[in-house]
């Protein structure tokens, strides 16, 4: 059998939809063996998050070398990373194993607004992290951030998109959730020469906690199986688009998606 792996470095989410947790369940839903070096524990729930704990450096170092150094990572993810340091020592790690393969989904801040990445960390993500990554997955808000540009309209996105392939990433995910104009959520790619874009019906529903992460963690699945980036978003846009669509209802607050809905969906 060929197993194909994957490695998701990223914080962890008590309540189970977004960070490490909806990465690994992605993972299996998309038959990848997932593996995690975690960068900070959250105390987080439909609500909101109750309060952030970084590991140490150290510690996340290495986890990832436990992975490195044995199982290997066909492809790996990053979400929530927090500080500079921890960016720093995260891209050494992942030049060390030579893995080409990288998501980066440039977590900045939580649904209700707590935090997950310093503010002076957002330098050391595009000086050291964007240049070895094979795709980045920003909402708007966080392409206005590492941009410094403001987006409104699809072309302001499209020059977004040209501004961080200029940073040294392969392909530019700039993801529709955000925008609020219209019926459909749509999903923008530019891989240097082309753009292209993956388009679904915008559903109505304030149960979307975990889609940004959700969403990079399978475009990660499908490439450690060797797909394309344009076929891994593809995959990634049905994984998402199931997974909200199949409402959870659960918790108080903005609920998480439905992992296995795209199973469900389209193998049962
Ligand atoms: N209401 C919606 N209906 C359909 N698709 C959606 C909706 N909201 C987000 N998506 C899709 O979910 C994925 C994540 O997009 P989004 O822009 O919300 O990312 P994000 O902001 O990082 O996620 P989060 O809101 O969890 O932080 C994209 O593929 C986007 O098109
Ligand atoms: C540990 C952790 N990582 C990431 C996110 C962002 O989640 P999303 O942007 O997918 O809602 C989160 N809320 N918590």
């Amino acid at each position: 059998m060929n197993v194909y792996k994957a490695l998701t470095i990223a914080g962890s989410d008590s309540g189970g939809g977004a960070g490490i947790q909806a990465d690994l369940k992605t993972f299996q839903e998309l038959q990848v063996f997932g593996m995690s070096a975690i960068t900070a524990v959250t105390a987080q729930n439909t609500l909101g998050v109750q309060g952030v704990y970084p590991l140490p450096v150290e510690a996340i170092e290495k986890q990832i070398e436990s992975v490195g150094t044995d199982l290997g990572a066909d492809a790996v993810k990053t979400g929530m990373l927090f500080s500079a340091d921890i960016i720093q020592a995260v891209a050494n790690k992942v030049k060390q194993f030579g893995w080409s393969r990288l998501v980066v989904d440039p977590v900045m801040i939580a649904k209700g607004g707590a935090p997950l990445l310093q503010e002076e960390a957002v330098q050391a993500l595009k000086t050291y992290l964007l240049p070895l990554a094979m795709v980045v997955t920003p909402n708007i808000p966080e392409a206005e951030v590492l941009t410094g540009m403001t987006i409104h309209t699809l072309n302001d996105r499209r020059e977004a998109a040209k501004r961080l392939h200029d940073l040294g990433v392969q392909y530019v995910v700039i993801k529709g959730g955000h925008d609020d104009d219209g019926e459909e959520a749509v999903d923008l790619l530019y891989d240097g020469d082309e753009f292209s874009y993956f388009t679904s019906k915008r559903i109505e529903t304030k149960h979307t906690h975990g889609t940004g992460c959700t969403f990079a963690a399978a475009v990660t699945a499908e490439l450690a199986k060797g797909r394309t980036v344009k076929e891994a978003v593809e995959t990634a846009k049905a994984f998402i688009q199931a997974a909200i669509e199949e409402e959870l209802g659960i918790g108080h607050g903005h609920g998480p998606t439905n992992h296995w809905a795209y199973r469900r969906k389209f193998f049962e």
